[in-house]
Formats: structure tokens, sequence, C-alpha cells
């Protein structure tokens, strides 16, 4: 676990002295945008076309953020016009790793041994975290986004034109939009990143902070999932992928190793089925790792797990039926 410093690596946990025991997360620092013909998108600059082939994600299969992006590439079609590198579920002093050795985990672009060294190829004097997921330019060379937001907005609607992707599968439709930013906001801060909050804070106000923010929200999603099918209404929606990729992990992982322990998802009828249902969904269930989710959690964060020893529980069960059929 590090960080780079002017292109060096640096190996060093979250410094949460600063912030009194706080886990804050950092920004992601590469934020250019892929788009149809090419042209700069909200932010960074141009010259990032929806091009077949061009493109590759690294991510890591226990990541919230980077299985974002594997869900999106999953239901649109991406599949053929974007590859994959996926890294090793352990996260140690060289960050996160790649394991020649081990057919899963190569970098199929350059046979790197660490993510850093895609981070420095892009920008040698990178100064930041390395995180996943990473969107990567094969032509310029460069990473084009880390910021998963963004890369799920890209694969929202950029790549519509090319061949077998489904333009009329649209995650983030103009007319709910100002519903799934306001979801977003909430379930970003208390869920997504809440786990994160409690787990990584050092000091007990913060953890009770993070976790009775975290319940609150919880209880609020399973009130709504009473009466909708889905987090807007009748229609799955970007807000709906965002909060499923924190469900799925949160009893094997969150509730004991991040200490996120008042109840689990399974004790929440609507969002349990609700999880279950989504887990259903053709081909979702392929973007989901759970020994790799383990293993990454328990093994890397031995600040939070000094033993590294992965619990062999809870008994998992998303195959069973949901039973959301009968919600509008
Ligand atoms: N804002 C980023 C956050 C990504 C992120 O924090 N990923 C974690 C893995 S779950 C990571 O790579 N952490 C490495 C580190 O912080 O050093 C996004 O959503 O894309």
């Amino acid at each position: 676990m590090g960080l780079l410093v002017d292109g060096q690596w640096v190996d060093q946990w979250y410094d949460t002295d600063k912030t009194d025991g706080k886990f804050e997360r950092e920004a992601a620092r590469f934020r250019n945008w892929v788009t149809a013909d090419g042209s700069a998108g909200p932010s960074g600059v141009d010259g990032f076309k929806a091009e077949t082939g061009r493109y590759h994600l690294y991510v890591a299969m226990a990541c919230p953020w980077a299985h974002r992006t594997l869900v999106f590439r999953k239901l649109k079609g991406l599949e053929p016009h974007i590859s994959v590198s996926v890294v090793h579920p352990d996260m140690l002093e060289n960050g996160w790793e790649f394991r020649p050795d081990q057919p899963g985990h190569r970098d199929d672009l350059y046979g790197l041994q660490y993510l850093h060294q895609l981070y420095t190829r892009a920008a040698p004097d990178y100064s930041g975290r390395v995180t996943v997921p990473v969107l990567w330019d094969k032509r310029q060379e460069t990473v084009v986004s880390n910021e998963s937001a963004e890369i799920i907005r890209m694969f929202n609607s950029a790549f519509n034109g090319l061949e077998g992707v489904d333009a009329g599968l649209d995650f983030y439709p103009e007319a709910l939009r100002d519903d799934i930013e306001g979801i977003n906001e909430r379930v970003y801060d208390t869920v997504n990143n809440g786990v994160y909050k409690a787990g990584f804070a050092t000091a007990q106000d913060k953890y009770e902070k993070a976790y009775r923010e975290l319940f609150d929200s919880l209880d609020w999603l399973e009130a709504i999932l009473a009466d909708r099918r889905y987090l807007t209404g009748s229609r799955i929606t970007e807000a709906d992928w965002r909060l499923f990729t924190t469900l799925v992990r949160f009893d094997a992982v969150y509730y004991s190793h991040f200490k996120c322990n008042r109840q689990q998802i399974r004790d929440y009828p609507n969002l349990s089925g609700y999880l279950r249902e989504l887990y259903q969904m053709p081909g979702v269930a392929d973007t989901v790792d759970i020994g790799q989710i383990k293993r990454h959690y328990y093994v890397s964060q031995r600040t939070v797990n000094p033993t590294q020893i992965v619990p062999v529980g809870p008994e998992l069960d998303f195959s069973s039926p949901h039973g959301r059929e009968s919600v509008s």
C-alpha cells in the first residue's frame, strides 16, 4: 500500500493523522473523456474518440469502484471493444500488482509488474494514489480516466455507434438525471464511501459517525425499495449499479472487516431481494468474484486485519428467487 511522489513509489498507509482519525478519499487525477467524435468531454482534453479495440480497462475484481465499470462494460455489450486486465487481489507494499505467472492477473499490454508503472508511463512525475479502475488509451499510451463515476458515463453512451453495443440501454436517462444525482450523492457519501469511512477511521467518534450515517441511509434505501422496484422508479439506472457493488460486498466484508455490524443486507427484506434481482440479471454474476473480494480486503488491509486471516463465512445466497416482481 502506498503512493507515487514525483514518479517515485513510496510505501505508506492512509494518513489519517492530519484529519483527526477521519478517512478522506483523494480525488482522481486523470479526468479525460472518451466521446463519440473525440471532442473534449465535461473535463479534460479532446482526442479520445470511441473506437473499437483502442481502449483497455485495468480493474481489480475486489474493488467496488472498478466493479461498476465491469458491469457497464458487460451490460452495454462493450466486451468485444474494450479489453481488460485484472490485477492480483493482494495489494501490499507495492500497491496493485500483476502476477505474470498467473493467467488471470497479467498486464496484457506491457507485461508490467506493478500498476504504478502504468501511471508513470502516462505521467513520469505523477504524484498521488495509484487506483483502479484505469481506462487506458492504447493509441496515445496514456490514462484517459481513473474516475469510475465518469468511466461508467462514457460506457453508457460514447460507444453507442459501435457494432453490437446496446445503444437503447440508457442508465442515465435525461428525465431521471436529477433523481439519479440526488441519490448518488447520498449513496456515495454514506454508503459506497461510508463503509470505508467506518473501516479506515482511526478515531472512535469518526467511526461512529460513519456507522450511523451508513445505517440511516440503508434504512432510507430499504424504505424507498418498499414501493419502487429500483431507486428512481420502474427503470434501472446508474444509481442502482452504483449501490449494487457495495451491497454485494457488504455481508462478506463490510459487516465484519469494516465493523458495519448493526445488521447484514440479508436482514433487510427489500434491499436483499433487490440485491438478488440485480445479481441475477444476465451477465452480472460474471462480474462478481467473492473469493477475490474477501482475499483483497482481509489480506491487504493489514492495519485493519493484522493476522490476514480470511474468514470462511458467511454463506451467501444471491441466487434464490428475489420476489421483486410484485413491486411496481
Ligand atoms: N475515485 C476512484 C476511487 C477508486 C479507488 O479508490 N480504488 C481503490 C480500490 S477499491 C484503490 O485502487 N485504492 C488504492 C489506493 O488507494 O492506494 C474511482 O471511483 O474510480
